[in-house]
């Protein structure tokens, strides 16, 4: 079929252009007499870190689910790369035709397969013609990508830690060098430093990969830390999408307990004092630096 057919289609290697490869309107979720979305409307921009909070069983796994496909709403459509989701024929189309990655809670490994052959699945799903020989070497570099040692793609999901596991699932979402990652609660469980890690390898890789990233979390500190903005999903629908100091100027309850509540002062707090650091790291730095006139 030809371009001028069916314009709208990405072909398989093309990057999206356009300014929201994510565009939500109108959504409805209901689970029997239960609804779990009402009308909800979300744009995620090209190229940033959309935070996505809201209290428990707001919805957020859910909107991602419906983003992904793996959930067809009652209502309302969802374009991904400028093309409806919601009004694709078969699942397997959705797949075939989106490069995106998604790391579930938990990192959802196959546990009968190594970390290696784990990252190999979308690749030979997607690439179904790809060699033996290319898919190891695709797989072992998405795991040293995604911050694991080499010797890590033969091990199994078992003898790894929590941590590493994440990492693991990171590997796998990245196997098909995807534009959208989708991450899904990434820090959770993780010690203070693993999640300080994380946070910053995602802020890497999305920057030097050129990733889209939308990041369900209930982690203040990576809000702070990397997200472009937040979106923040109450009363059934994404109530206000904004930076930080956008949030903190609306007057919504919910928003103003959830940032000025004692943990988000906390996050505030030592998200200042890393800022004077890194300041006062720069100033030492242009101190020392070897003067251009000299
Ligand atoms: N397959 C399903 N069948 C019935 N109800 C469901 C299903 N999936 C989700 N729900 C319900 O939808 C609501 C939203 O769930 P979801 O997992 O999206 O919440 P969440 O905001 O991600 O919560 P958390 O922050 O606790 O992970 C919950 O009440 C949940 O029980």
């Amino acid at each position: 079929m030809s371009d001028e057919e069916e314009p709208r289609t990405l072909r398989r290697h093309e990057r999206f252009k356009g300014d929201f490869p994510i565009v939500v309107e109108g959504l409805v979720n209901r689970f029997g007499s239960q609804t779990v979305h009402e009308n909800l409307d979300l744009k995620v921009r090209n190229g940033e870190i959309l935070g996505v909070v809201g209290g428990s069983g707001t919805g957020k796994s859910v909107l991602m689910r419906s983003i992904i496909g793996l959930q067809r709403p009652n209502e309302g459509n969802i374009d991904v790369f400028g093309r409806s989701i919601t009004e694709a024929e078969t699942d397997e189309d959705i797949r075939a035709r989106n490069r995106w990655g998604v790391l579930f809670q938990g990192g959802a490994l196959f546990s009968t397969l190594t970390v290696g052959e784990n990252v190999q699945v979308p690749i030979k799903q997607f690439y179904p013609e790809i060699s033996e020989q290319l898919l190891n070497e695709i797989a072992r570099y998405k795991v040293v990508l995604s911050g694991l040692p080499e010797d890590a793609v033969d091990k199994y999901p078992s003898e790894l830690s929590g941590g590493m596991r994440k990492r693991a699932g990171l590997a796998r979402a990245l196997a098909i060098d995807p534009e959208l990652l989708f991450l899904d609660e990434p820090t959770a469980g993780l010690d203070p430093i693993g999640a300080d890690k994380f946070d910053r390898l995602t802020r890497e890789l999305q920057q030097t990969l050129g990733l889209t990233v939308f990041l369900i979390t209930h982690d203040l500190d990576t809000l702070y830390a990397i997200c472009d903005r937040v979106a923040v999903l109450a009363d059934k629908r994404v109530i206000a999408v904004g930076t930080i100091p956008e949030l903190l100027a609306t007057d919504h309850p919910w928003i103003q307990e959830y940032f000025n509540g004692a943990r988000g002062r906390a996050a505030q707090g030592s998200m200042a004092k890393s800022s004077e650091k890194s300041a006062a790291r720069a100033d030492n730095m242009m101190d020392n630096a070897p003067s251009s006139r000299a």
